[in-house]
């Protein structure tokens, strides 16, 4: 799977609308080549997840991104202007929470959030309006020291959202949070996006991205191994469809022979069948017995992923196909702005 076999004909795609178009990226650390060549576009309005394993590039890309570091080879422009050398222009308009995000410790909630909207000329009633979007209102006179994790983590989500910027960069900002919690913040990044704002969201969350991004672009090893919206990924994956029985309704043997069953082997305490044709199987099943306990699965995107980064049986790793767009080099200049 290709890039250029799986964007779709999104007319937002168009590098002239975009939030973001970023062609022919590379960036190399010493011998390490992080980016080889990346080319992506993210429209106004759109909810984009970047995802890929440790290493894959991706915080390397977001910083490009940002204008935190300057990309050996390609070009880069956010909302119309080029991040690097840093733009000050440009700035106000971006919203950046990173992992390692840094708090005012001996402040409350509310006095860090409020420190950082002066920062940007933002108001007070920003910051109120914050606190309630990430539910920190109850917590608004807590020390920030004495907050949760996924307290601070909604903090440092408030502190990239209080000064309203146009696109926001998220990285794992669900990493620390309950799973009540983390329901609770796509509802408050669904609401961002009806708003109208762009989202670039880094994750290893496979449902996260699921159930948020329009698309996502898988990164390996430094290149867009497959970019899509999440359906178009599963569908073009032609991932198989599992269909759950219960263990004693017919051996292994039997189910290999039903009609359109590609593999059935027993897990999990089910006799699973792997099928591309689900209707036909059901039917089958139907007319050996009725679909009592009968139960289906279908692909996700965290198929797809590690269909697409799993190393192989001989140790190497799908190699992506992603076409080597022209590299225009950049002006020198400092390695890292910060
Ligand atoms: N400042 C640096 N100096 C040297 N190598 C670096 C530097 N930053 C990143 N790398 C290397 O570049 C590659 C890409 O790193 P990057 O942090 O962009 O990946 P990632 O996809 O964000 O990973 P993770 O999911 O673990 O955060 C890795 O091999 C990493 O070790």
């Amino acid at each position: 799977m290709t890039e250029t076999e799986t964007v779709p004909a999104d007319p937002g795609d168009r590098a002239g609308d975009a939030a973001i178009h970023v062609e022919g990226v590379s960036k190399r650390y010493g011998s390490r080549q992080a980016l080889d060549g990346v080319s992506l576009h993210v429209a106004r309005g759109e909810f984009f997840g970047l995802l890929g394993p440790n290493g894959a590039g991706k915080t390397t890309l977001v910083e490009i991104m940002e204008g935190l570091r300057r990309a050996d080879a390609g070009t880069v422009g956010v909302l119309g202007a080029s991040p690097w050398p840093r733009d000050a222009a440009l700035l106000p308009r971006l919203g950046v929470q990173t992992q390692s995000s840094a708090f005012f410790v001996r402040l409350t909630a509310q006095e860090h959030l409020a420190t950082v909207a002066a920062l940007y000329g933002t108001g007070r009633a920003a910051v109120e309006r914050t606190l309630r979007a990430v539910a920190l209102t109850e917590q608004r006179d807590t020390r920030v020291e004495d907050l949760s994790g996924g307290q601070r983590q909604r903090l440092a989500i408030a502190s990239a959202l209080v000064h309203d910027p146009e696109l926001i960069f998220l990285d794992e900002p669900t990493a620390a949070l309950d799973p009540q919690a983390r329901r609770d913040l796509w509802n408050v990044l669904r609401a961002l996006k009806e708003a109208g704002r762009t989202i670039v969201y880094t994750t290893h969350h496979l449902d996260e991205a699921e159930a948020l991004c329009d698309r996502v672009a898988i990164l390996v090893d430094g290149r867009v191994a497959a970019l899509d919206s999440p359906r178009g990924l599963v569908g073009a994956a032609g991932a198989a469809t599992s269909v759950l029985l219960p263990p004693d309704r017919m051996t292994v043997a039997q189910a290999q022979e039903v009609e359109g069953v590609d593999r059935a082997v027993l897990s999990g305490g089910s006799l699973v069948l792997e099928t591309r044709v689900s209707g036909k199987v059901m039917s089958a099943l139907d007319a050996l017995g009725g679909l009592d306990g009968v139960q289906t699965r279908t692909a996700t995107l965290e198929d797809v992923y590690l269909k697409l980064t799993s190393p192989a049986a001989d140790g190497t790793r799908h190699t992506p196909q992603t076409p080597q767009t022209p590299q225009t080099p950049q002006t020198p200049d400092r390695e890292h702005q910060t």
